[in-house]
């Protein structure tokens, strides 16, 4: 009997991480450890620990758990469910273009799977050589490099570091614009094309970008690509950004405001995409699908039209098996 072969190499998937349950408990342990970290909230300490444990974790988590409720699936919180299906379908499509299994495992950089158990199943899979893929197409301090922090603190306890690669941003791979633009035609083929395309992006407070950040520059560059892709003029679509937290200025043009004025300017059809998630979650199905809709159809609009994310379509899928390729050179 043959040994079994080492893979060439594996992938550790990586997402921002959600709650376990759609209730206020399981909503503040998750909030208590994302926005404990210094990447994401930069007030100093310990002034920040009295404002998140004295007002924040106790009003917010049972607000925010009762979105969760309204979104929640039988296979749990959307994103959870969904990154699972993208690690799934990713395994099928490199076992093809690669003729043999390549571990692929999935973490989350706040709760589960930890860093550290994705990372033992690789290395009970014989990986040695790793590509981290955060699953952010825009590279942000807040999102990929905390990614970064996560996987480093949990290499701490490893005696036998594997050779790592990463994947810093996609905001502009040509696979990923033609994925966002075919999911759009799609669904202008089936639902008709709105007076608009407004592409909403996750924000971050603008002194992050005066300092360097790169995030809202390369929204605004996949932006001008889709809208390229999809030859529109410059006034059927838009750029903005959402989900806004605390009071300090966030970038700017905000998405709540720019479909208030919108609605009460005659506009009379929106449709509206979030390119800067991978998968769907609380911040597109509840804020973009329910709150923005409201925003909108309130200010006196008509037509709402939300485009799902790329999630675990195959093309966005295939934009992964390139990515893994173009990164792994020399390993296969
Ligand atoms: C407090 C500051 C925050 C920054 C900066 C931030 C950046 C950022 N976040 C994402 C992606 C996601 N964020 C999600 C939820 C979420 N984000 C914040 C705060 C910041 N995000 C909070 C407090 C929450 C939780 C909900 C709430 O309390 O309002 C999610 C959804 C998670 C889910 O379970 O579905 C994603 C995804 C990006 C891409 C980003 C900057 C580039
Ligand atoms: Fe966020
Ligand atoms: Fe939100």
């Amino acid at each position: 009997m043959t040994a079994p072969s080492r893979p060439p190499f594996g992938v550790l998937l990586v997402n921002l991480g959600t709650p376990e349950a759609p209730t206020a408990k399981a909503v503040r342990n998750y909030l208590a450890e994302f926005l404990w970290d210094k990447r994401v909230v930069d007030v100093p300490r310990p002034l920040w620990w009295l404002i998140l444990h004295g007002i924040i974790l106790r009003f917010r988590p049972g607000r925010v758990a009762k979105g969760y409720a309204s979104i929640w699936t039988d296979d749990g919180s959307p994103l959870m469910a969904i990154s699972k299906k993208q690690q799934q379908a990713l395994k099928q499509q490199l076992a093809a273009a690669y003729g043999q299994d390549i571990p692929v495992a999935l973490a989350m950089t706040y709760g589960q799977p930890t860093m550290e158990q994705a990372g033992r199943e690789l290395r009970q899979a014989g990986v040695e050589n790793m590509l981290v893929l955060p699953l952010y197409p825009q590279f942000s301090s807040s999102t990929t490099a905390a990614v970064y922090d996560r996987l480093a603190s949990g290499l701490k306890a490893c005696p036998h570091l594997p050779q790592t690669r990463w994947v810093n941003e996609y905001h502009q791979h040509p696979g990923y614009i033609q994925a966002l633009a075919n999911s759009v035609k799609e669904y202008w083929a089936e639902h008709g094309q709105g007076d608009k395309l407004l592409m909403s992006f996750h924000g971050i407070p603008q002194r992050y970008e005066d300092r360097g950040d790169p995030y809202p520059s390369q929204c605004r560059a996949t932006a001008k690509a889709l809208a390229a892709a999809l030859q529109l003029n410059d006034d059927q679509w838009y750029c903005a950004f959402q989900s806004r937290f605390g009071r300090e200025e966030w970038v700017k043009p905000y998405t709540d405001f720019t479909l208030k004025e919108w609605g009460g300017a005659g506009v009379q059809r929106v449709d509206v995409i979030s390119p800067a998630f991978s998968a769907d979650c609380l911040e597109t199905l509840e804020e973009l699908e329910e709150e923005n809709r409201e925003n909108f159809i309130e200010a006196g609009g008509h037509q709402y039209h939300y485009i799902p994310c790329l999630n675990d379509r195959d093309d966005h899928i295939q934009m992964m098996v390139d990515l893994v390729k173009e990164h792994t050179k020399g390993w296969d």
